[in-house]
């Protein structure tokens, strides 16, 4: 059976997190199932008893049910209905068809783990209630004894029951503690991707330019190999976004990202540290193959033509094309020994764009061409 399907079901369009928590409820309630059909099968076969067969039976089909909740979007019902379940077929288990000896009621010591792993974190009502039920039934279950049990088990019977819920409780533990290490990391990752990246150009962010501009600027300072920054601002950005409207404004930011993405060295790295405010960072490279990148990069962008789709009705009442091509104005600067922080780069290069904005736009300056 595929088991992808039924492992994702209730998770499409809800938040990361959410969608693990239920990820995770699919699983747990798959795997009891599972165990719970493999102990229904001992009772029919092994102990040849129809009716605890078929008690049990009863009690798999609903840990399945757990699902169906699942695909309702009910994940907090489904959480419910599952610890629910469980508690209700241990009792069963203890009470009606076994005795304590059986060890089944050791299963309870699952529920305070898996309500923390499996509710949301602000569920404390429910994870509570759910753990405080689960500790007072173990104790009610530890003290007291079946007098009339529907299997009479032999001692090796028991005891053979016993040894396969401890298995089974370590087996689930070991589970959910792997589970969760790697949903940790996993969730760590995608933060420290989020932290780190522009989510509408997936190029660096402001935050992370900073990280990466001081450590390589550190390189230079130990190596003292060339090291230039360059910095691009898209000219008349405002007029775009007025003209064409803020989608195609964010189609023409997208466009621009990718065009420096194609056309810059391959150790280079580009960053958008503002609205349309872009930084390429070149480690091993000097003054004069700065400013032929700069202008590789400059022509590259004025020479892409952005395919806007649909236009707004004020630009299509102008006749507006649906292609728009943009320039942009660069700075740059090659590090030198009067540098003697990261951020001074990042300075010069602003005033040397500042230059290329007031001698006409679509123009590469220096800093150095700005001193002189
Ligand atoms: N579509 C879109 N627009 C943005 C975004 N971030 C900032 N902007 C817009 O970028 C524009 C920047 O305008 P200005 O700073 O006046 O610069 P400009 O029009 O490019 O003028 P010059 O730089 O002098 O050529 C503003 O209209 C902002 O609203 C964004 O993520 N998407």
């Amino acid at each position: 059976m595929p088991l992808a399907p039924l492992i994702n079901l209730g998770t499409q369009g809800q938040a990361f997190s959410s969608a693990n928590r239920i990820k995770t409820t699919n699983i747990i309630a798959l795997i009891t199932t599972g165990i719970s059909f493999g102990y229904t099968l001992f009772f029919l076969i092994a102990i040849n008893h129809l009716h605890v067969g078929l008690i049990n039976f009863g009690f798999t089909c609903a840990y399945f049910a757990t699902l169906a909740f699942s695909l309702l979007q009910q994940a907090k019902l489904a959480k419910i209905w599952f610890f629910g379940v469980l508690m209700a077929h241990l009792l069963v288990c203890t009470f009606v068809y076994m005795t304590k000896d059986s060890g089944f009621h050791l299963y309870f010591f699952l529920v305070p783990t898996g309500v923390f792993l499996l509710f949301e974190l602000n569920e404390r009502a429910e994870k509570l209630l759910l753990s405080v039920i689960a500790v007072i039934l173990f104790l009610y279950c530890e003290n007291t004894m079946n007098a009339d049990p529907l299997l009479l088990l032999t001692e090796t019977t028991n005891h053979m029951l016993y040894q396969s819920v401890i298995l089974v409780n370590m087996i689930e533990v070991i589970f959910v503690l792997n589970y969760f290490a790697k949903q940790i990391d996993s969730n760590e990752k995608q933060l420290v991707l989020q932290a780190s990246t522009d989510s509408l150009t997936q190029l660096m962010n402001r935050h992370q330019f900073f990280i990466t501009g001081n450590h390589l600027f550190a390189q230079y300072q130990a190596s003292n190999k060339p090291f230039s920054l360059v910095l691009l601002d898209i000219d008349h950005f405002k007029k775009i976004n007025d003209k064409y409207g803020h989608i195609n404004g964010d189609k023409c930011l997208k466009a621009v990202s990718q065009t420096l993405i194609e056309n810059s060295p391959a150790d280079a790295s580009v960053a958008r540290i503002g609205g349309e405010e872009f930084v390429v960072l070149m480690p091993n490279t000097t003054f004069e193959l700065c400013r032929t990148k700069a202008e590789k990069l400059r022509k590259a962008i004025a020479d892409t033509k952005i395919n806007l789709g649909v236009l707004t009705p004020g630009a299509q009442a102008e006749g507006e094309q649906t292609e728009l091509i943009c320039t942009a104005s660069f700075g740059f600067i090659n590090a030198h020994d009067k540098h003697t922080e990261f951020k001074d780069l990042l300075i010069q290069a602003d005033k040397a764009l500042y230059r290329a904005k007031e001698n006409g736009r679509n123009r590469v300056e220096s800093y150095l061409d700005h001193v002189a």
